[in-house]
């Protein structure tokens, strides 16, 4: 299957900005912006990662409103439900209608420790509840300049999917996010992110079977703006982006939404 046959997504990051009201106001500008630029979601899918505390409030704009705009959290708990004082269900995420929950996020893995064990079982909690789990992925600055950042971030692959089956495999979304470019305004070039996105179909095939990895979907992220997102997009093995800061503001998100009608 050809690149273009998977529907590219495009994902936005909020991280721990934007309350449930600016929320509200965040997606119907999202929605409208959509709407004037005769958004079509066969083309490419667009989803917003809010905060927990916003997830109703999308939720009831993106039902009430019939809005082509899926949603998803930015972290799940390993565990279904218990004496987890502040966790968050998978189970509670479906029945929020999240299509998608961020796992093994650069800022997880680095602020809160989440380790590669960790990572494997929010993942596996995710495919267990339904939730499609956008996977992230990528190498420090370090490791980089080491020259270790395929085998790096392929060990990170591995341990993720270690224990989903093929099945469970071919329903989810990686992300590339090379910590150095995270927030920094540093993107990867083209050529960087279409290295690694082919690395990890790569190893994903090897895990299961070509028409899985030709069927999962590999988003690039960090400091992805509407002036590089075309280029980006462009790469074969790159089927969107996970966009922090520049999904917080409609114009600039719906402006990388268009990334193949840019002229
Ligand atoms: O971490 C990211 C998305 O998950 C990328 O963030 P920025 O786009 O702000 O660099």
């Amino acid at each position: 299957m050809a690149a273009q046959q998977r529907v590219p997504l495009i994902a936005g990051n909020w991280k721990m900005n934007k309350d449930h009201l600016e929320a509200v106001t965040l997606v119907q500008q999202v929605a409208w912006q959509l709407g004037d630029a005769d958004h079509d979601p066969e083309r490419v899918e667009v989803a917003v990662f809010p905060p927990f505390t916003d997830l109703r409030s999308v939720q009831t704009l993106v039902s009430g409103d019939r809005l082509d705009l899926a949603y998803g959290a930015q972290d799940l708990s390993p565990e279904s439900s218990g004496a987890f004082t502040g966790d968050v269900s998978g189970q509670f995420l479906a029945r929020l209608g999240c299509r998608y929950v961020i796992v093994g996020h650069s800022e997880r893995r680095t602020i809160h420790g989440e380790d590669d064990a960790l990572v494997a079982r929010k993942v596996a909690a995710a495919v267990e509840h339904g939730v499609i789990p956008v996977l992230c992925v990528g190498e420090g600055l370090d490791v980089r300049q080491a020259g270790r950042h395929v085998e790096h971030t392929l060990a990170q692959l591995d341990a993720a999917l270690a224990d989903l089956t093929v099945e469970h495999i071919s329903q989810i979304v990686v992300a590339y996010e090379p910590v150095w470019a995270i927030g920094t305004g540093e993107v990867a070039s083209a050529a960087d992110a279409q290295q690694m996105c082919a690395a990890l179909r790569q190893r994903i095939e090897e895990l299961t079977n070509a028409e899985t990895a030709d069927t999962v979907r590999l988003l690039y992220g960090g400091s992805v703006k509407s002036s590089s997102a075309p280029e980006l997009l462009a790469q074969q093995d790159v089927d969107g982006a996970l966009v922090g800061g520049a999904s917080l503001d409609a114009d600039e998100f719906v402006r990388i939404v268009q990334f193949d009608t840019a002229v």
